[in-house]
């Protein structure tokens, strides 16, 4: 039986209006025409099914997605904005990157990339703080901002948490964020953890007369989430963190609508996103996920490091920093630099992203010779000899902090 009416959904002379949905795709068929196989992919992610229907209204022709570009195996596709519920990230995700992915005569598909038009962009709230509110809310605007992740990631109490989140924010760290696989476990439930916290934050901002802020994990089933994010606003907290692909779309929004009434920002992780964007040939790309997270609505988005324990290139990372912080329908996102950092790759960090972005390290403060406070300092003073542009070999003639994590790390890359 032949197939070969997918190609309806093919038209190489098509321009696409200004206010369509256009994505880009990498297909690899199986065995069938590249043009059947980009067609198939339009047909399943607009109005098709596998067979020819006995009918079809011209109202529902022209919301057929339409193959406007074949290039060798790149492949564009416009799709009409009526397809799209409007401000509904699960629903845009399970249309052009839902069933597709599944496909049979396709070996492999790839969502590489999706160019949104103001009219569909026009119904997301994007960022609350962006990295203008952010700067505003620490009142720094001359250096990356800094955060740590108490280590080991989970099995501490909230005593000894919170004198971990003490001693990162007392050696100069601004965000304690706390791991994506630390909730509200057994040893540590998520009020109590929140309370001591807390507590420890105002005793090293009267320390330091510096701000702080907490990246409390909210994670959670459905409404608990919301109670969470309620209380961390409660105790005068600043933002939350979630795992945004875990907790998926239609929570990370929920809780998006949640933050605008209490005034918190989002702090999103991408746990789980390796999963579907590093085989280059399959899934879909990180700079699809990061523009859906802006509109979204996150404030701070990991993009990777280039040179830490995190799959992804320098190159990558710099796009991906790029799709954060370009001017666009909302707010800016802040890049977070994560996975693998100590004081010693600082350079390579502030070279790659300039000075908007969150250099986050965890074993790279807490796995500091002398312990948490001095691993904190150790980060900092880089950040300073950087911004001053002093090498950190200088700089550790007179910072004993930085001198140590340069004689236990130095300049490696870890993998
Ligand atoms: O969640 C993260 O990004 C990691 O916990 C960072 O930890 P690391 O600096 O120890 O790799
Ligand atoms: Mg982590």
């Amino acid at each position: 039986m032949s197939f070969e009416w997918y190609t309806e959904f093919v038209d190489l002379s098509y321009e696409p209006e200004e206010n369509e949905i256009i994505c880009v795709f990498r297909v690899e068929p199986d065995g069938i025409s590249m043009e059947e196989a980009a067609g198939r992919v339009a047909s399943e992610s607009s109005v098709g099914t596998w067979t020819t229907l006995a009918k079809l209204p011209e109202r529902i022709k022209r919301l057929m997605a339409k193959v406007f570009e074949i290039d060798g195996n790149v492949v564009k596709i416009a799709y009409p904005l009526d397809l799209f519920e409007e401000g509904s990230i699960p629903q845009l995700l399970s249309s052009v990157a839902g069933n597709v992915f599944g496909m049979k005569a396709l070996k492999n598909l790839r969502l590489e990339d999706i160019e949104f038009p103001a009219e569909y962009c026009k119904h997301f709230s994007g960022p609350l703080l962006g990295i203008e509110g952010v700067r505003k809310l620490f009142g720094v605007y001359d250096r990356p901002l800094t955060a740590t992740v108490p280590k080991p990631k989970v099995g501490f109490d909230a005593d000894e948490y919170a004198d971990i989140a003490y001693q990162g924010w007392s050696g100069g760290i601004d965000f304690i964020k706390d791991d994506e696989n630390l909730t509200s476990q057994p040893f540590v439930r998520f009020e109590k953890r929140l309370e001591k916290v807390m507590k420890a934050r105002e005793k090293a901002e009267k320390e330091t007369g510096e701000k702080k802020v907490y990246l409390a994990n909210v994670t959670a089933v459905g409404k608990e989430m919301l109670r969470r994010a309620k209380l961390v606003a409660d105790y005068g907290n600043e933002y939350v963190m979630v795992d945004i692909l875990t907790a998926g779309f239609s929570a990370v929004q929920m809780l998006r609508e949640e933050c605008e009434d209490l005034g918190l920002g989002i702090h999103a992780h991408r746990a789980m996103h390796a999963a579907f964007t590093r085989n280059p040939k399959h899934g879909i790309s990180l700079d699809v996920l990061v523009k859906i997270s802006r509109l979204a609505g996150v404030d701070n988005f990991h993009v990777g490091t280039g040179v830490g324990k995190m799959e992804g290139s320098k190159d990558m990372v710099k796009r991906l920093a790029d799709i954060c912080r370009r001017e666009w329908y909302v707010k800016p996102v802040f890049p977070v630099s994560s996975g693998g950092l100590h004081p010693g790759l600082v350079p390579d960090i502030v070279q790659l992203f300039g000075k908007d972005v969150i250099i986050q390290a965890g074993g790279g403060v807490h796995g500091h010779p002398d312990g948490t406070h001095a691993g904190a300092k150790a980060l900092r003073q880089a950040i300073d000899a950087v911004i001053k542009g002093i090498s950190l070999d200088e700089h550790a003639k007179k910072h004993a902090e930085l001198a140590r994590a340069l004689e236990k790390w130095g300049y490696t890359r870890p993998k």
